[in-house]
């Protein structure tokens, strides 16, 4: 499975994720914004289509692009980006340590492993939790929703997650 991670260098590099996955051979780290690959599917949390099962073969063919920046700049960093297939995932709450809780503030390494884990390859996400001692943490708080997600079409989870939300003020 092809791994890409374009690093835009705003992060604290001894607490990030995305260098690591790079330094363990898990994900090629890419700076150069000229070379990322565009048919790769962007992990962009200001998307409006979710990562769902129908992304399963597109993940398989062309890989999973994420963009490691700190949150404070990532709408703008966003906006500049023209990748072909962007998707945001669906509600699931951080379990590393900094976002502890949060709902959709994930690092670069958990939404890697959700979007492998919803497209259905469910081994491969298992196999990026090694090396991070609190990642198994981000499958056990979200099992559930992401065995629901694993699955379904993209309109299916907004629908959830409508209703998930549709309280939530
Ligand atoms: C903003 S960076 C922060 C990285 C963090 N410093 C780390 O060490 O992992 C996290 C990246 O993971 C992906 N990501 C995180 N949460 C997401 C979500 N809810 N939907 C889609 N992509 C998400 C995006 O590519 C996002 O830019």
């Amino acid at each position: 499975m092809n791994l890409y991670i374009y690093h835009a260098k705003q992060c604290d590099p001894k607490r990030c994720t995305a260098l690591k996955m790079g330094k363990m051979g898990y994900a090629k780290i890419l700076t150069n914004p000229r070379r990322l690959p565009r048919n790769a599917i962007l992990l962009n949390p200001y998307a409006e289509k979710t990562v769902s099962f129908e992304d399963r073969d597109i993940v398989e063919k062309n890989g999973i692009m994420a963009l490691d920046c700190s949150w404070k700049q990532a709408e703008e960093v966003f906006k500049k980006t023209n990748s072909k297939t962007q998707r945001s995932l669906p509600f699931l709450v951080a379990g590393n340590p900094v976002n502890y809780g949060k709902p959709c503030k994930l690092t670069t390494l958990e939404a890697t492993i959700a979007t492998l884990y919803i497209a259905d390859y469910k081994e491969e996400a298992y196999k990026l939790l090694n090396g991070f001692k609190w990642a198994h943490t981000f499958i056990e708080l979200n099992k559930k929703l992401l065995d629901f997600y694993c699955g379904k079409t993209s309109d299916e989870i907004i629908e959830f997650q409508k209703e998930l939300l549709k309280d939530v003020k």
